[in-house]
């Protein structure tokens, strides 16, 4: 069953941009978090829309695990990161609308379909510069629902990130997720490949713990820009997860400690790329 109703969620959103990757756990979630920081600390307003629906991961990722949906008259308003030096990014998360954090969401394709097309009719985000979409690993109901919806509007399409490790087996997947963006019209971007290699954080000699280049070989070889590596780096899941407690303990603000991060420079060229 299609749906011809225009997404209103996106009525005053100018881009959207996907981040997509054959494979779960490559750090879909963590590059979603990471293109949102950079572009907002370059004064852009973004919205980030979780649509990874059975682990949605994003409230952690912004120590925003406790937040709950308001709803207005016309719709569920967005939360913003709580952040003092940040006000520029609002979150839409289906964690938000769980009642309790370990609730699983089992659900059929067609309730997946009605909750994405709800996303993209109800969440009041306001004026968006990039409106930035993590999805479920793969290509699922979700990928479908989403194909359709942003068809309705191509004109807000910016394109696709695609995040792969450098391993064989992630890169094949990865041919499967370009499939999708060409079949669903939507431009990709550029890929990205995460987990390329280890910093020590003693030395910070980089190992190749998953081999390294399967990302940029692919990219030369599909003749895509190649966005960047970003190392497996104990800080950025530091600076991820433990956002509160770095805070308390260093006095910083979230995009004082953020931008001095090491990913801060890689996910900048990054941006820079593809903006
Ligand atoms: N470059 C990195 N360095 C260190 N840790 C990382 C890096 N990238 C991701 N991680 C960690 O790996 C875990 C998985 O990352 P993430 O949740 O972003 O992956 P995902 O592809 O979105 O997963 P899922 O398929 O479950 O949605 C997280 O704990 C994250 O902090
Ligand atoms: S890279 Fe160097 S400092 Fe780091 S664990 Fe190995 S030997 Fe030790």
């Amino acid at each position: 069953m299609s749906d011809t109703e225009i997404p209103k969620a996106l009525l005053n959103v100018k881009n959207v941009i996907l981040v997509l990757s054959g494979k779960g756990g490559v750090g879909k979630s963590s590059v979603t978090t990471q293109l949102a920081l950079t572009l907002s600390l370059k004064g852009y307003k973004i919205g980030v829309l979780d649509i990874d629906l059975t682990g949605p991961s994003l409230p952690r990722m912004f120590d925003m695990e406790n937040s709950k949906i308001m709803q207005s008259n016309n719709g569920w308003l967005p939360v913003n990161i709580p952040s003092k030096s940040i006000n520029n990014i609002k979150v839409m998360s289906l964690g938000f609308l769980l009642n309790n954090r370990g609730d699983s969401v089992v659900w059929r394709g067609p309730k997946k379909t009605g909750m994405i097309r709800q996303f993209f009719k109800e969440v009041q985000w306001g004026e968006l510069d990039y409106l930035i979409i993590d999805t479920p690993p793969g290509t699922s109901d979700e990928h479908i629902a989403i194909a359709e919806e942003l068809n309705k509007v191509p004109e807000k399409i910016y394109g696709a990130v695609i995040v792969t490790t450098p391993q064989l087996v992630s890169v094949d997947d990865v041919r499967k997720e370009i499939n999708y963006c060409e079949k669903a019209a939507f431009k990709v971007l550029g890929i990205v490949e995460n987990m390329s290699g280890f910093v020590c954080p003693y030395c910070a000699e980089c190992t190749n713990i998953f081999s390294k280049g399967g990302g940029e070989n692919l990219a030369n070889e599909l003749n895509l820009k190649f966005l960047g590596a970003v190392p497996i780096d104990p800080s950025f899941v530091d600076i991820i997860e433990n956002q509160s407690k770095l805070k308390l303990e260093h006095g910083k603000t979230l995009s004082e400690l953020y931008s001095s991060s090491n990913m801060y420079p890689i996910f900048e060229s990054v941006v820079e790329q593809i903006l």
